[in-house]
């Protein structure tokens, strides 16, 4: 099959996960799990699965589940292809209105009051994020912004995923919460960001002055740490490569680590190690309670899906599981987008601001918009 026509296909309340080995385009709910605990919903996937041998769920998870609960669906008709490469884009109409949420200059105070409030409840990271909405005098087109994504390379998971109340999630991560194929997992945890450059020596020094940065290492090292410590348990071998290694998008550098393992029990699940790892110190902070308490004192909205995941898994508890950052919530004629950063002690309230606009380059770009 020409993979092409999973995304040429692909219409809103489908769910579309492109991946570096994989197309998925799932249409049609099936079985549907809903649950605000992310493990007994996991539970719930693969008793499902295992009565369905062959099947596949797909679905996301929130970045809190008191806010919003895990949706996870066996659709009717899935297909599966190699990835998609498309070198056209399509047009996309602009917004008639635009709203940064919270004002720029009350996202800095937020990260000002972040840096304070670490010392002093003894937290060593937190992510503060921020949004963009934007309405449209039209219906969004979201098969064109799914295109434009793929088209764009803009992330190694591109994504389209519906949402309970005919919304849906749409974007591309750089970013492997977790996968696993066999005995083997994967986790690819990225944290550390410096903007890409249209200028080839700028965009360089960007890459190298983010591979230097003392504070970006150790934003890092929180979540590596995190990310080991959960999966370890599970695990008879874990891989961690020392340092982390600069990776890219095309809009953003990042540290990345690349964690691979061999499970002790192969009846755990993708789904299951995913919701064990959520929310990770990529998108929450530590220590994780305390933390996403902090989000939700200085963040004036709900994140809903955005810094949450979104995947599959199938009958074996095989599965790939991504962050689901770079993304936007796509309603009928309006749009939010996210961006967050991590912030440290180090962190320098400007340069933040300036890090979520370089993020909100994924979508904007896939748009065609300046802004
Ligand atoms: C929370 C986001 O990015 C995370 C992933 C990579 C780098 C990050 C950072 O450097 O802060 C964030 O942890 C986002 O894009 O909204």
């Amino acid at each position: 099959m020409d993979a092409r026509r999973l995304l040429e296909e692909f219409t809103p309340g489908d769910f579309y996960f492109g991946t570096p080995r994989r197309t998925i385009h799932g249409a049609g709910e099936g079985a549907t799990f809903t649950d605000s605990d992310a493990v007994s919903l996991s539970e719930a996937v693969s008793a499902a699965l295992s009565d369905e041998p062959g099947s596949l769920a797909v679905g996301v998870l929130p970045f809190d589940t008191a806010g919003a609960p895990g949706h996870v669906v066996v659709p009717r008709s899935v297909r599966t292809a190699e990835p998609v490469t498309v070198e056209t884009r399509q047009p996309i109409g602009a917004p008639s209105v635009v709203r940064a949420v919270p004002e720029p200059v009350r996202h800095v105070e937020a990260v000002t009051r972040a840096v304070k409030i670490l010392s002093e409840r003894g937290l060593r990271k937190v992510v503060l994020a921020r949004a963009l909405d934007l309405e449209f005098d039209e219906p969004v087109p979201a098969q064109a912004i799914l295109h434009n994504l793929v088209a764009d390379k803009a992330g190694a998971y591109t994504f389209a995923a519906g949402l309970p109340g005919d919304r849906m999630l749409i974007g591309a991560t750089p970013e492997l919460l977790l996968s696993r194929s066999g005995g083997q997992v994967v986790s690819h945890p990225h944290a550390g960001s410096a903007p890409r450059s249209a200028d080839p020596v700028t965009d360089r020094e960007n890459g190298e002055t983010l591979a230097a940065s003392k504070k970006d290492h150790i934003e890092h090292a929180v979540l590596t740490e995190a990310i080991v410590e959960t999966l370890r348990p599970f695990c008879r071998r874990l891989e961690v490569p020392r340092e982390p290694s600069l990776v890219s998008t095309p809009t953003m550098w990042h540290l990345g680590t690349r964690v691979t393992g061999e499970l002790i029990d192969q009846d755990v699940t993708a789904l299951r190690l995913a919701a064990a790892l959520h929310p990770t110190p990529a998108i929450c902070g530590t220590p994780t309670d305390a933390a996403r308490e902090l989000v939700g004192e200085l963040e004036p909205f709900e994140r809903g899906y955005y810094a949450g995941a979104v995947g599959w898994m199938d009958a074996r508890g095989d599965g790939e599981w991504a962050v689901s950052i770079r993304c936007a919530e796509v309603a009928e004629r309006s749009m939010r987008l996210y961006a967050g950063g991590g912030i440290v002690p180090a962190s320098d309230p400007k340069a933040e601001l300036d890090e979520t606009s370089a993020k909100f380059q994924t979508l904007l770009r896939a748009m065609g918009l300046d802004l």
